[in-house]
């Protein structure tokens, strides 16, 4: 296989006439939802073989036999590569064959009953940096394909409402009636690029599984990006990966960048005003980075007085709230007013004025789970210098800051042996941490339009406006662009965002939420 060939700077994506996506694991969070359902059915299906053979159990591991035998590939092809992998050989059956029966086609459909009910139980989560990449892409002028193994990627880009991102579909259903070899052979993307009716080698293809990855090389594309979505960064280059990122924001190419450059919201200020009308707005607004500034300890996040002064000042105009992936509690004591809401732990946990009171339905259920990795990383990391590992109700965070550059990887595989251990936990980043949250649909985007309801503000001629600067606003900034409101990100705006405006650092957002004051107090 080819060599690594490019560090995410030196990429230029605008040379290439069109692109291709995977979906699960690139677009949607969705890879994590099959690996559930892999993982039910293997290891019910090898437990009834152990107790009617007397052989022993051995376990489907959701890391290693995941990325290895099933991800990326048609459904029939998992099993058989996963089945060779215990030395099991079943007959391939019908696909008409009932889920009970001991075929590789009735074990496809036992695993699409388990895939459906963890669907529906759980949602379809999108990569909000994906869609914001794909959009940029797009305005730039490139074509855009997706494509995906599944026979269920048609329904999760219904659900999801992403079709229009996509010139061309190729999905498990329209692989398997024109005759596509799986991946990891090409065909897949042969044909997808010929549909775009571009060569191969003018276009680029970004994939997170170790058998895509591979199809794409093997197909000539002129790039291949690989997302490390599992620490498998030196596998994806070796299956043909020229870059390898963690997040499509890394490579938001310098043209469309400046293209898509985002308004300064100061600057624009009066037209930002004008765009809400005679609407009041419902202020958003996350804490770390964005009220105050990143510091070396959680602790040290104090609020400036002038900055609380102008949010007592706000919250006699219009509803504020605090979103932070702190403990509401904690962040509520920071903030140190009463009339505010407070939505804590990532939004799992809301509490504000007039009884306001909501911690997700399900969240105390992980209670248990969050417990014992917190105990778990707690003792593994024990001996790191600077590791701080802060608990919340809902959330445990690892931060690595104050860690020495040598011991940043060790942190990170105690994060990711621990999450191994709780796949009802799932992991997430932000500035110089790694956090475990709970395994639910439910983020900050997800906490705002909830809030939106609840407070009756979503019926009301409300603009709702959200201020953030990290990974995790960006959810908040796409579900507010799907209702009329206004994102602001905070920072140099040199990745992708779904937000509109932009604020430099934390002393505009202060200038920025004085004004605003300013202009809703002079309101009759
Ligand atoms: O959603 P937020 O309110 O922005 O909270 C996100 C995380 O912020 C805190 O960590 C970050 O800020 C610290 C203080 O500046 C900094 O030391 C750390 O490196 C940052 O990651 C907070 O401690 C976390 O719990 C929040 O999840």
């Amino acid at each position: 296989m080819q060599q690594p060939a490019h560090s995410p700077r030196d990429v230029t994506l605008t040379r290439y006439r069109a692109s291709v996506f995977d979906l699960d694991g690139v677009v949607t969070d969705t890879a994590r939802v099959h690996c559930q359902a892999w993982r039910k059915l293997f290891d019910g299906y090898l437990a009834e073989r152990a107790e009617r053979d007397g052989v022993p159990l051995w376990a489907f591991d959701p890391q290693g036999d995941y990325r290895r035998h099933v991800d990326g590939k048609p459904r029939n092809e998992g099993i058989r590569s996963f089945l060779e992998s215990r030395s099991i050989q079943l007959p391939f059956g019908s696909p008409e064959d009932a889920p009970d029966e001991e075929t590789i086609c009735g074990l496809a459909n036992r695993k699409q009953r388990f895939f459906e009910q963890f669907l529906a139980t759980e949602g379809v989560d999108v990569f909000a940096s994906s869609v914001a990449f794909i959009e940029s892409i797009r305005k730039a002028g490139l074509k855009t394909a997706l494509i995906s193994s599944s026979k269920n990627a048609q329904d999760i880009l219904v659900r999801t409402g992403l079709a229009h991102l996509f010139d061309a579909v190729i999905d498990g259903i329209e692989a398997e009636r024109t005759g596509l070899h799986g991946k990891p052979h090409p065909d897949i993307f042969r044909h997808a690029a010929s549909l775009l009716s571009v060569p191969p080698g003018e276009a680029f293809a970004v994939e997170d599984a170790l058998s895509g990855v591979e199809a794409a090389y093997k197909a000539d594309f002129g790039l291949v990006i690989g997302i490390d979505r599992a620490r498998q960064r030196d596998e994806l280059l070796a299956h043909g990966a020229d870059v390898v990122v963690d997040d499509l924001a890394e490579l938001m190419p310098a043209d469309v960048v400046q293209e898509n450059s985002l308004p300064d919201a100061l600057e624009a200020f009066d037209q930002l005003v004008g765009a809400m009308g005679p609407e009041r707005p419902a202020v958003f607004l996350d804490y770390d980075g964005t009220l105050t500034p990143i510091v070396d300890r959680p602790e040290l996040a104090v609020l400036d007085a002038p900055v609380r002064r102008t949010l007592e000042r706000l919250a006699k105009c219009c509803t504020v709230a605090i979103v932070s992936g702190r403990d509401r509690v904690n962040v509520a004591g920071l903030v140190g007013i009463d009339n505010l809401v407070y939505a804590g732990s990532h939004g799992f946990d809301i509490a504000g004025p007039d009884g306001l009171q909501m911690q997700h339905e399900r969240a105390a259920e992980f209670l248990p789970a969050l417990d014992a990795a917190e105990e778990q990383l707690r003792a593994r990391l024990v001996d790191v210098p600077g590791v701080l590992i802060e608990r919340k109700r809902f959330a445990i965070a690892t931060h690595y800051r104050l860690v020495a550059e040598s011991d940043v990887e060790r942190v990170e595989a105690a994060v990711e042996t621990v999450a191994g251990e709780h796949p009802q936990l799932r992991r997430t980043g932000g500035k110089k941490v790694f956090e475990l949250r709970p395994q639910l649909p439910w983020d900050k985007g997800k906490a705002v339009v909830w809030l939106l309801e609840a407070l009756g503000l979503a019926k009301e001629k409300v603009v709702p406006i959200y201020i953030g600067d990290d990974e995790t606003d960006e959810d908040a900034f796409a579900a507010l662009r799907e209702r009329g409101g206004l994102g602001l990100f905070v920072g140099d705006a040199s990745q992708a965002t779904a937000a509109s405006y932009r604020l430099e650092d934390t002393d505009a957002v202060g200038h920025f939420l004085s004004r605003l004051a300013d202009m809703l107090e002079d309101r009759p």
